[in-house]
């Protein structure tokens, strides 16, 4: 019999090794040698390296994903953190290849995907409006909400008007390319698949959202262009507010706080535009992108 010593060190060498050999798998990726769905579909028990490499380590070896990012895409997925990849249920690993697929065809026009964010009120439902009424090859993302419709508001039109638990539903089923709680209220998110496909037929896609949302499209489609829409003035944009007057006070003073601070972030976007005039507005919006439709 052996000393209980030689199938410690023994253990602790097969320990190093795997180590070394899930190394390499991770510079593999990270160097583009292999893609992580070949990684994922070689996790096999006859792989050892791929199989018992966490799925962590798989995604966070993608060339631009960050621990944040990938944290955050685990759990869209679904992926608890210490999940190893040859350890995945079927589903999960269904949902991690289509994941990695549409990754690997992301690579878009600068401008096909054009993200239009700025404070509540400043017009940006009006000239989302105005693009889609005068350039129909352009696609208007719809987003799905929790909040009421207001009247006049249309299902399928304005937004998708969901309940919160088909919201979560939506969440957990990965039907988000991004979501975010807005105004401390109401949950919005834009569905992944419309623009996805519309960007794979070469159409242009414009998202109306906030700037939580816009900076986590930005991590996923570097090639948006984010434009934010500037009021004339702060009065100009209160007066927009109350003219509208579908928001009580309390709702009014609320998006307020949240429009102040929002003008602040608006140095991190590519493009300003001041809505003034909405056809101006929206002329300056739709040149970003790569054909202009109606030109
Ligand atoms: N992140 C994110 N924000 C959205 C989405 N759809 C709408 N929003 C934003 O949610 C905020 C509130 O929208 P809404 O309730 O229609 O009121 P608004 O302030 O009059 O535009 C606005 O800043 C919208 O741009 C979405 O799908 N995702
Ligand atoms: N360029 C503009 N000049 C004057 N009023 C505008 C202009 N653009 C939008 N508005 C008005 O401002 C109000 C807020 O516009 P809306 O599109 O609902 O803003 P947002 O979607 O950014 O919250 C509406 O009453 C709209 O008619």
């Amino acid at each position: 019999m052996k000393p209980p010593e030689v199938d410690r060190i023994a253990g602790s060498r097969a320990a190093v090794a795997a180590r070394r050999a899930r190394a390499e798998v991770k510079r593999q990726i990270a160097s583009g040698e292999r893609t992580a769905g070949e990684v994922l579909d070689a996790a096999t028990p006859e792989n050892p390296a791929e199989a018992t490499l966490r799925v962590s380590e798989l995604i966070g070896s993608i060339p631009w994903l960050g621990p944040t990012r990938t944290a955050r895409i685990m759990s869209e997925l679904g992926i608890s953190p210490s999940k190893r990849v040859g350890g995945l249920g079927v589903h999960q690993k269904k949902r991690l290849r289509e994941f990695l697929v549409e990754r690997q065809k992301r690579k878009i026009e600068p401008g096909a995907l054009v993200v239009l964010a700025g404070p509540t009120a400043v017009g940006k439902g009006t000239v989302s409006a105005h693009i889609r009424d005068h350039h129909p090859d352009v696609l208007l993302s719809v987003s799905a909400t929790t909040r009421p419709p207001r009247p006049g508001e249309i299902e399928g039109v304005t937004y998708y008007f969901v309940d919160d638990a088909e919201f979560d539903r939506m969440i957990e089923a990965g039907e988000f390319l991004e979501w975010a709680r807005v105004h401390n209220a109401y949950r919005y998110g834009t569905p992944r698949s419309p623009i996805t496909q519309a960007l794979a037929e070469g159409k242009s896609v414009l998202l109306e959202i906030d700037i939580q949302g816009a900076r986590q499209v930005r991590e996923v489609f570097p090639e948006a262009r984010l434009v934010f829409l500037l009021p004339p003035s702060w009065d100009e944009l209160v007066r927009r507010l109350t003219g509208r007057g579908t928001e009580d006070q309390d709702e009014q003073d609320r998006r307020l706080v949240t429009a102040r601070e929002e003008l602040a972030a608006q140095d991190e976007f590519d493009y300003r535009v001041v809505n003034s005039d909405v056809e101006t507005a929206a002329r300056e919006v739709v040149d970003l992108m790569p054909t202009s439709p109606g030109d």
